[in-house]
């Protein structure tokens, strides 16, 4: 694989962000199914969470574990707790990486076996084998050589792989991310790249952040319709360029920690609209 990897840019992110219009109301704007954090890592569902409402989404419906639910409503009460329709999930961040999905958690099941996009994060890596839902998965290179090893490929080669064998759209995180599909018989593969526009990114929890946007850009896109892998990678890449835009805006005055990058995403996808357009 030698050939240049396409940049995704603040234009091919501006076309995948889907603005609200008088007709829409919180159902048609997308529903987020959230199951993440645990008593262990409540604080990653406090991040998704906070990032998901500030993507710009109708509804948050956190459906996790007790600890972390109470945070997430403390820091945003506008996210449900309720059961009900959902246009696509977010599992893993901050959960324990079992291999099996757990009973206690109901949502879990719907998310891992639904046909509606469910966006797999960190411990949610551990029980990939039983998801059948069509899958964004989000790992750093730690994660990823734990489910494909890399045998001394290049990031790309890697990457790609990754998604041909399992059969996800892959984020590879990284100072580069790299966002891949699996090589389709007809549409070829999709492989793109996202640079940070800051290595002050490089924190506990950013991470968290970027699986709440990715998955609150695909609920968007999902509403009584189940997007390709082709597009919800290009969905993916357009979460990742927006946490980096994120990023640099909530870095404006120094380093920052990762709900602060949260905060910043509502004026990152205001910037990708206006900007993003020309
Ligand atoms: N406030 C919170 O509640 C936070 C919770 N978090 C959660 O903590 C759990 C554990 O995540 P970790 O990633 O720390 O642990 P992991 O155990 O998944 O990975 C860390 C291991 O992978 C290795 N590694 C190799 N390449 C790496 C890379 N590029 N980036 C990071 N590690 C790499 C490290 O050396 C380390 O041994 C996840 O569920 C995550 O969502 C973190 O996001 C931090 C913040
Ligand atoms: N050197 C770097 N420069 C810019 N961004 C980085 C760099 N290293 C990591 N990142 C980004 O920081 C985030 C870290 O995510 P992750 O490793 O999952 O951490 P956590 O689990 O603590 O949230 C990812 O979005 C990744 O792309």
């Amino acid at each position: 694989m030698t050939e240049q990897i396409r940049e995704w840019g603040a234009a091919d992110a501006a076309r995948h962000i889907r603005v609200p219009g008088p007709q829409d109301n919180k159902y048609s704007h997308g529903v987020l199914g959230v199951v993440t954090g645990s008593e262990k890592y409540p604080g990653a569902a406090v991040l998704g969470v906070e990032a998901a409402h500030r993507t710009g989404i109708g509804m948050v419906r956190f459906l996790g574990e007790k600890a972390p639910a109470g945070l997430a409503l403390a820091r945003r009460p506008e996210t449900v707790t309720v059961s009900g329709a959902v246009d696509a999930w977010i599992v893993g961040s901050g959960m324990e990486s079992t291999p099996g999905l757990n009973p206690e958690l109901p949502a879990l099941a719907h998310a891992a076996l639904g046909l509606q996009p469910v966006v797999v994060d960190a411990g949610g890596l551990g029980f990939l084998g039983h998801v059948s839902a069509p899958a964004i998965i989000t790992p750093h290179e730690g994660e990823l050589e734990r489910l494909v090893p890399r045998n001394g490929s290049t990031r790309e080669e890697w990457v790609a792989s990754a998604a041909d064998q399992l059969g996800v759209v892959v984020v590879l995180k990284g100072h580069e991310t790299l966002v891949a599909t699996p090589e389709e018989a007809t549409g070829g593969r999709f492989l793109v790249k996202v640079t940070s526009p800051t290595a002050w990114l490089a924190t506990a929890g950013t991470g968290d952040v970027l699986a709440g946007i990715i998955a609150a850009v695909v609920a968007t896109h999902s509403v009584k319709r189940v997007p390709s892998l082709h597009e919800l990678a290009e969905l993916a890449a357009t979460g990742v360029f927006l946490h980096g835009k994120a990023a640099e805006l909530a870095g404006e005055d120094g380093p920052f920690p990762a709900l602060d990058v949260a905060e910043s995403v509502g004026r990152a996808v205001a910037w990708v609209l206006s900007e993003g357009k020309h």
